[in-house]
This record gives C-alpha cells, sequence and structure tokens, in this order.
C-alpha cells in the first residue's frame, strides 16, 4: 500500500514547535489536527515526533492494534531509574502491565471511596475553614493542592500528612517536567531542592508503610512514636503490601516504596488543577453558580451523603465534565512505537516517539458545537455529546486510561458541590480572564486567586 506523506509543521529554526506548544499545548494540537489532518510531525528542541490526533486517534489506543503498536515504557523510565525501582503502572505494557494493575485495581477503585463520602466532606470543610476566610483573597490553585492531597493522603493512604505537602508538590513538578514529559533539562535533578523534596517523598513511603504495618500488627499507631494519629482504612496501601509480601517478585520493596506515593503523583496536580479550573468556570457563569448552588442545598440538606445522591446532580457534573472538555490536564498520551505500522495512510516506523492528541475531539465544532461555550447541558440525553465516537476522552483512552477515574470523579464533585454549597466567591472581576500554565501539567496559574466574599453555610 502506498503511504501519505507526512506533513511536518513549521516551526522556528532551533526551538521548533517548543513556543507555541507551551503556550497552549490543547490550542496548538487542534489548529495543527486542522491545518494537516489527523497525522503530523512536530519538532520540539531538535527532537521529531509524530502526532496522530482525533477521534480516531483517541480510538486506536483502545484496539488490539493499538495495544500492539504503542508502549508507554520510554516514558516513564525516567522515574524508574530515578527512585531505584524496577516498574510502574503507568510505563509498564502487555502482561506486566496487566499484573500490576490487578494488584491496584481494588484500591484506585470507587471502593476506595464509596461509603466516605462524608469524610471527604469533613476534609473539605476542614480546609475551608482553614484556609478560606471570609474577607480574605485565596490563591486557587495552591489551595487546592493542599485540600487534595490531604483528601488523597487520609482516604488512599491512611492518613493525612500535611507536613508533606510542599514536598510532594515540588517532588511531583521535576518528576513530570523532567522525568516525563522532558520539557526541563535532567540537569535540574541536582537542585537541592528537588534533592530534599525526593528524600522526604521517599522517607513519607516509608512511614506510610511502617504505620500500616503496625495497624496490621494490631498495634495503635497513634502512641507509636513518630507516626500520624488517627489511621484510617487504606485499601491501595494494603493490597500492595499483601503483594510484597505474598509475591515480591512481583512487588519488590523498591516498587513498594514509589507505588505507595503513587495516588500523589497520578491525583494531586490532575485534581488540583481542573477543581480551581472548575472554580473559575463556574463563577465565570453566574447561570451556572446558580444551578450548581441549589444541587448542591438539596445534597447537602441530607444528613448523610452516599455515592447514589451524586446521580442526582446533573448541573455539577455537567460543569466538572465540561471543565474536563476545556481544561484538560492531560492533552496527550505519550507513546512509542513498537513496530512499523500505518494510521490513515501514514507510515509510523518502530521507535519513534508518538503524541496521541485524544483530546483534539473536544474543541471540534462537528463534536461539540459552539465548542468554546462551557455548556453544562452537553451531557445529559438527548444531546449527550460526549458518547459519540472518540469525541471525550479527558482520562485518556486504552490499557493505561487512568485507573482512579471514578474515584477522581467522586472526589471532584463532592468537593465542588461542598465549596459551592459553603463559599461565596468571586472572581477579582467579572471580567477576568482566567491566566494559565502549561507545566508541569497545563492549568490555572499560580496568579489565579479569587475573594471569599463570605461563608454561605
Ligand atoms: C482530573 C483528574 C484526573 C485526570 C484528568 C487524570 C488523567 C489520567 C490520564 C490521561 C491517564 C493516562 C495516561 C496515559 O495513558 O499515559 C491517567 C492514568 C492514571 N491515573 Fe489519572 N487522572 C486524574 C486523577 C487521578 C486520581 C485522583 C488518581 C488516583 C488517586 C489517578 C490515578 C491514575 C493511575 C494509577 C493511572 C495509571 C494507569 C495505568 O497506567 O494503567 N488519576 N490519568
Amino acid at each position: 500500500m502506498r503511504c501519505v506523506e507526512t506533513p511536518v509543521v513549521r516551526g522556528h529554526p532551533v526551538l521548533g514547535n517548543a513556543l507555541r506548544m507551551a503556550k497552549d499545548p490543547a490550542q496548538f494540537f487542534v489548529d495543527c489536527y486542522r491545518e494537516h489532518g489527523p497525522v503530523f510531525r512536530i519538532r520540539v528542541l531538535g527532537r521529531e515526533q509524530a502526532v496522530l490526533a482525533g477521534p480516531e486517534a483517541a480510538e486506536f489506543l483502545g484496539t488490539q492494534e493499538g495495544r500492539e503498536s504503542l508502549r508507554s515504557r520510554e516514558f516513564w523510565s525516567g522515574l524508574v531509574d530515578e527512585y531505584g525501582a524496577t516498574r510502574t503502572l503507568p510505563g509498564e505494557d502487555g502482561a506486566s502491565h496487566k499484573e500490576l494493575r490487578d494488584i491496584m485495581r481494588r484500591g484506585y477503585s470507587r471502593e476506595a471511596i464509596a461509603d466516605r463520602l462524608d469524610e471527604l466532606v469533613a476534609i473539605t470543610d476542614r480546609n475551608i475553614d482553614r484556609s478560606w476566610r471570609p474577607g480574605t483573597t485565596v490563591p486557587v490553585l495552591r489551595s487546592m493542592q493542599t485540600l487534595v492531597t490531604d483528601q488523597l493522603g487520609e482516604l488512599m493512604t491512611g492518613a493525612a500528612r500535611p507536613e508533606y505537602v510542599a514536598d510532594i508538590r515540588l517532588a511531583t513538578t521535576y518528576i513530570i517536567n523532567v522525568l516525563v514529559t522532558r520539557q526541563r533539562p535532567r540537569l535540574l535533578l541536582r537542585d537541592p531542592r528537588y534533592r530534599r523534596a525526593r528524600r522526604r517523598v521517599l522517607e513519607l513511603s516509608e512511614r506510610m508503610i511502617a504505620d500500616r504495618a503496625r495497624v496490621a500488627a494490631g498495634a495503635d499507631p497513634g502512641a507509636a512514636p513518630g507516626s500520624a494519629p488517627g489511621i484510617k482504612p487504606a485499601i491501595l496501601l494494603d493490597d500492595l503490601m499483601r503483594a510484597n509480601r505474598e509475591r515480591p517478585t512481583a512487588m519488590p520493596d523498591s516498587d513498594l516504596l514509589i507505588c505507595a506515593t503513587g495516588p500523589y503523583v497520578a491525583g494531586m496536580d490532575t485534581v488540583a488543577n481542573t477543581t480551581a479550573a472548575m472554580v473559575y468556570a463556574v463563577l465565570k457563569h453566574p447561570g451556572v453558580l446558580q444551578r450548581v448552588q441549589q444541587e448542591a442545598a438539596e445534597l447537602f440538606a441530607r444528613p448523610s451523603i452516599t455515592e447514589r445522591d451524586l446521580r442526582g446532580i446533573p448541573s455539577i457534573r455537567g460543569a466538572l465534565m465540561e471543565t474536563m472538555r476545556l481544561y484538560p490536564v492531560a492533552v496527550v498520551q505519550m507513546r512509542t512505537a513498537t513496530r512499523n505500522f500505518t494510521f490513515q495512510g501514514h507510515r509510523i516506523s518502530a521507535g519513534e516517539t508518538i503524541y496521541i492528541g485524544t483530546t483534539v475531539p473536544h474543541f471540534l465544532e462537528e463534536f461539540f458545537p459552539d465548542p468554546m461555550r462551557f455548556d453544562i447541558d452537553r451531557y445529559e440525553k438527548p444531546r449527550a455529546e460526549h458518547l459519540q465516537t472518540g469525541a471525550y476522552s479527558p482520562y485518556g483512552r486504552g490499557q493505561h486510561v487512568c485507573l482512579g477515574k471514578t474515584l477522581a470523579d467522586v472526589q471532584m464533585l463532592v468537593t465542588m458541590a461542598r465549596m459551592f454549597h459553603r463559599l461565596d466567591l468571586r472572581l477579582e472581576s467579572p471580567g477576568y480572564v482566567l491566566a494559565r500554565k502549561t507545566s508541569p501539567n497545563p492549568g490555572p496559574a499560580l496568579s489565579f486567586r479569587v475573594d471569599v466574599a463570605g461563608h454561605r453555610h
């Protein structure tokens, strides 16, 4: 079969497409797709890579051909080496990936959080009372990072560890920027601030595991020197430790250490960016805010909330889904070609670095009419625009599709419902346009602040 010549996106002689991509990655890939079609090549700092974009590319990730043609290993090998592990979940493929995913499935599932929604509300309240006081101006992204780390720590690892928030944040930033997306040079890993954060995160892992072992042994972890009081259930950590005990070749000590902090690396920045963007998007649309607050008032009129109750909040769910469509945290999925293959008539060679532009359809008129409009009613039947083939992929696609996606949905729905219920927030001015950053993940800039006009409840 004759192959089509793959277009190369024009760019700066030295920087290639780096600047355009760094400015607004989602828009960059949409523009390229419009100009060049579903396959094109870009150059970033001297490296050329293929991009497969659009609905067919998103679907391709989930097909057998896609699974056999693409692998994730290279993108995560830097992290594995840096932390002395043998493998990580996002960096494995095929049977090895399945084995790890099976070990972690229960811990990352809705089961980990389903009967703990009141606890989630209590953690949110604790953060509101501490950091969102009436009359103050709050840096939204930082505050959401703190809140999310508090939630993930308590719900997934058994105890909130506020003293480690700054270290987790810093280490995660370096991991994503230097080791995974490689937007920054490796030299930065020598930065003493990173070295300290890395040490502290490993120390956190060791503490979590030691505390959990004491719980399993029946000791009161609150009484043990150096351990956090009030240890809670932690399915993920328990399952990881069981695998470590019973199948040490599948989960050696070195991998246990890095897997234990997985929820933070996978969940902190993604959830904080998304919820911060949702704060902006909802405040920017007063009609949406009103509907969100109405549903939240009904939700919290109940003495206790369950997962079932979350089915009755279509406006809040629509606002979250619309935020994830317009402000995707994971714009592309990064892969390497395992073999030569043809996609849409274009030849891709084994060993090539590939970006799969799964979120390009989020911005296409043919899937989402008036795509830049924040329209929270797109997701209810009969419209259900997201259900069109390949249209909506905020959590990725295929075998690496976000393992925590149901948990993340629940976490974000409850958190946002609670915050809009309790807080009277205002944008700097009604005309304010969100300042955005792209590193380590795309999201609201650190400068994004809101005024807390008061507490509603
Ligand atoms: C806004 C929230 C989130 C978004 C947008 C998101 C997005 C994603 C995406 C796109 C991937 C696939 C990456 C790839 O294919 O290379 C992924 C993987 C993953 N996510 Fe999430 N995520 C979110 C929150 C969470 C949370 C809260 C957790 C758990 C606490 C989590 C755990 C994971 C895990 C364990 C994987 C690796 C799955 C695998 O490789 O098999 N995520 N996420």
